[in-house]
C-alpha cells in the first residue's frame, strides 16, 4: 500500500529511526552516525508494516495472542488502538504496557542486540487478546537488508571480560536460524 499517507508515515518513521541510531550509538561510546551505517544505511532499510488484529475473547488467559518472542529487527514501531494487551518480560515477570495517548512504542530488536553485543536488549514480548474490546496493532519492522551486512558484535561492544555473545550472520540466516530455532553452531559451521 503506497497512499499518501503511508508515503508520509514511512517518511516520518525513517527520520524517527534516523536519531533513535544516534541515540543508540552515543549510548555505546561511538560516532553517532556508526549504527546507522552498520545496518547498512538509512536507504536500505526495510520498513515492513504488520496489522495485527486481536479478536475480544471471553477468556484470554485461554487464547493466544501473538506469542513470546523478540522481533528480528533493528527496531519496531508499533502504534495500537489503546487497548491494552502488549506485555513484556522484565524482571522475571510480564508486565502490561500501559497506553499512553499519542505516543508510539518502539522496541530494540535481535539486530541491535547482536551490534551492540547485548548490551542493547532485544525484549521478550508477546501480545495478548483482551475480554471487552478488540485489539488492533500496527507494527512498523526497521528490517536490515538480508544479505549485504554481517551481523555480529561490533569490536568496540567485546573485550576479554566481554566476548562476543553472537556469532557472525547476514539478516537472513539470523532469521532462519530462529524460524526454525537452530542451535548456534549451524550459523558458524565450521
Ligand atoms: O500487538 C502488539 O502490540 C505486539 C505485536 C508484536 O509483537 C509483533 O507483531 O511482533
Ligand atoms: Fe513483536
Amino acid at each position: 500500500m503506497n497512499s499518501p499517507a503511508t508515503t508520509e508515515y514511512a517518511r516520518q518513521l525513517r527520520a524517527l529511526a534516523t536519531k533513535i541510531f544516534v541515540v543508540l550509538s552515543l549510548g555505546l561510546g561511538l560516532e553517532e552516525g556508526r549504527l546507522e551505517k552498520e545496518v547498512g544505511g538509512m536507504e536500505e532499510l526495510l520498513l515492513q508494516l504488520k496489522i495485527n488484529y486481536y479478536p475480544k475473547c471471553p477468556q484470554p488467559e485461554l487464547a493466544l495472542g501473538v506469542e513470546a518472542h523478540t522481533d528480528v529487527s533493528a527496531l519496531t514501531f508499533i502504534l495500537h488502538n489503546m487497548v491494552p494487551g502488549l506485555q513484556l518480560f522484565y524482571d522475571g515477570q510480564w508486565v502490561t504496557a500501559k497506553c499512553v495517548p499519542d505516543s508510539i512504542i518502539m522496541h530494540i530488536g535481535d539486530t541491535i542486540e547482536i551490534l551492540s553485543n547485548g548490551k542493547y536488549k532485544s525484549i521478550l514480548h508477546r501480545g495478548l487478546v483482551n475480554k471487552e474490546k478488540v485489539r488492533i496493532s500496527w507494527a512498523v519492522f526497521c528490517e536490515p537488508p538480508k544479505e549485504k551486512i554481517i551481523l555480529k558484535p561490533l569490536p568496540e561492544t567485546v573485550s576479554e571480560e566481554e566476548p562476543p555473545l553472537f556469532p557472525p550472520r547476514t539478516f537472513h540466516q539470523h532469521m532462519e536460524h530462529k524460524l526454525f530455532r537452530k542451535n548456534n553452531d549451524t550459523l558458524n559451521p565450521k
